[in-house]
This record gives C-alpha cells, structure tokens and sequence, in this order.
C-alpha cells in the first residue's frame, strides 16, 4: 500500500495520480482482502484442531523440532518458514475445505471461444462466468486418498464416516521424502483459494507467514480444547463443532454463522491449556 502511494504521490500530472476515491477504494480492498480472509482461515483452522485434536499431537511434534522446549529465542523468519510443512499442510487444508472465497466471477467484454477439455464453448459478449471453488476443492476424481502414506498412523484406524476429499486430513498435502517438492502441487486449476493467472492474490505469501507464526506461537506452549457445555459428552462437543462449521454462510468471506456474535450466540467456548 505504501509503494502504491508514493507512486500515485510522484505522478508529475494530477489526474495520473489516484484520486481520493481510488484510494479509498484501494484501502478498503487491502483492508477486506487482507485481514478477513486470513483471520477467517485462523478460526477454521482452531475450530478443525478443537474438533480433530489428534491432529494438534501432529503439529506438536513439528512446533517442537522447531522451537525446542524451554529455547528462549523468538522464531526466526528466514529459519523456521522454510522448514515449515505440517502446520503449511493444515492451512492449505483448512483452505481447501472452507476457503474464504468461495466463488470467483469473471465477465468478458468480447465474445470468446474457450477451448476445454469438454469440447469447445462459446462465449457471447458480456456473459459472466462463475468458477465454483467448493466443488472444485471437494473433486471426488482428484482429491481422495492423496499421500496416505504420510498419514500418521492412527488415521488408518479410526472410523472415517466422510468421503476422504470431504474429511480433515492435512497429511494429503505432504509428499513423501522422494519428491523433491515438499508439500503436494494439486492439478492446475482443482484448487482455487488464492484464484489463478494475472489477477491472482498478491497477499498469498503474506497470509501464509501470518498463518504460520500464528499457529506456531498458539501451539508452541498451549493445547486447543472445545469447552463442553452444560454436561456434554464429547461426541456431543464434536456434534455441535461439525454442525458450526458446517453452517457457512459467504458474507464478505466464508464466515461460521452467529459465531462473531459471541454475546447473543454463546460463540464456541474454546479453552487454551498449557503444555507441559
Ligand atoms: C487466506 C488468505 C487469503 C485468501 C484465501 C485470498 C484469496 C484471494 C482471492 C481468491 C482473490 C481473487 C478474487 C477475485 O479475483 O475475485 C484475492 C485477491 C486479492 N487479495 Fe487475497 N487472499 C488472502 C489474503 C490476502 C492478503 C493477506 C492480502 C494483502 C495483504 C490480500 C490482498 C489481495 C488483493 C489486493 C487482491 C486483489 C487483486 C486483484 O484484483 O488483482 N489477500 N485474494
């Protein structure tokens, strides 16, 4: 945002600067895109670790090959992001399953021919194009049974009773050590969150380091735990997780409904235990 500043600030004529509603607008783009997206992605992202924890006994045994136990120092950029891959996998996850954009709109000006893989389509001028990416993240003849084989061992075990591209299982993302590229690289075009080409999202990056320093700080002394309500059983909290993440509505971003309205709502009572 600075650097567009200072470029609009450096214009010799007037009108090749940004006027005060280009700015306002650019700002309010930033604003949105920047923070709601990624503070959205952080609270599915606890919610799926309250609600699966045996995935958080996973990210433990990353968080502390990474900063080890009673190490005073404060993560280091250049040495910790590279080295990041579990806690990567569990964003790219939560992304696939609730990504914060969940639909992308394209309009063209002049008539097109699209040449897919369908057949060719025509495009008459002006037709608007919806790219629906929750079922192109759910793609039943894409996403099953990836990279079980960085599965941690229990998950052969439980009682699945979701289609695997539908469950919570970060390991998909994680290549085996043979292949040189460490997290896996989906089929062009299968997984939308950041969109695609000249217009995709410059902020990728950045959400990225946000998400990692946030779950790594959360995770490097606390447990994530969903507080029971009046009396729960556990496979009632689990129930009534699956059924608030399951009633998104697409406000600006994806948004688990009522669950901001804390005071009105009950919200989800999450408690932060301290690990030994
Ligand atoms: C998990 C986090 C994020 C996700 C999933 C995400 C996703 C997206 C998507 C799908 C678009 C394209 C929308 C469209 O074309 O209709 C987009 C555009 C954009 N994003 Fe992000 N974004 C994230 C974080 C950020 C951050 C942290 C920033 C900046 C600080 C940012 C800045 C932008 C901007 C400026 C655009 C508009 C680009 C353009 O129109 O050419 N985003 N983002």
């Amino acid at each position: 945002m600075s650097q567009l500043l200072q470029a609009s600030a450096e214009q010799e004529n007037a009108e090749d600067s940004l006027s005060e509603e280009e700015l306002n607008g650019n700002l309010f783009l930033f604003t949105a895109a920047g923070f709601e997206t990624t503070a959205n992605t952080i609270s599915y992202a606890i919610m799926l670790l309250a609600r699966h924890p045996r995935w958080q006994e996973w990210l433990f045994e990353e968080v502390d090959s990474l900063i080890p136990t009673g190490a005073s120092e404060v993560p280091e950029y250049t040495s910790i992001v590279p080295r990041v891959t579990r806690i990567m996998a569990v964003m790219l996850e939560t992304l696939r399953l609730y990504s914060p954009i969940i639909r992308i709109l394209r309009t063209n000006d002049a008539a097109q021919e699209l040449n897919t893989s369908k057949g060719m389509i025509q495009l008459p001028a002006n037709s608007t194009v919806t790219i629906n990416i929750i079922s192109l993240h759910l793609d039943p003849e894409v996403w099953p049974d990836i990279n079980q084989c960085s599965d941690p061992p229990w998950v052969a075990a439980e009682n699945q009773v979701l289609p695997d591209e539908s469950a919570f299982r970060p390991s998909r993302w994680i290549n085996p050590d043979t292949v040189p590229r460490r997290l896996y690289q989906p089929p062009k075009g299968y997984f939308l969150t950041w969109s695609y080409g000249p217009r995709v999202c410059p902020g990728q990056k950045m959400a990225q380091v946000e998400f990692v320093a946030v779950i790594l700080k959360l995770l490097q002394h606390h447990r994530i735990d969903a507080i029971p309500i009046a009396g729960e059983e556990r496979e009632d909290v689990e129930q009534r997780l699956d059924k608030v993440m399951s009633g998104c509505i697409p406000k600006m971003t994806l948004v688990m409904e009522g669950i901001y309205d804390a005071r009105k709502t009950g919200g989800v009572p999450i408690r932060l235990t301290r690990r030994n």
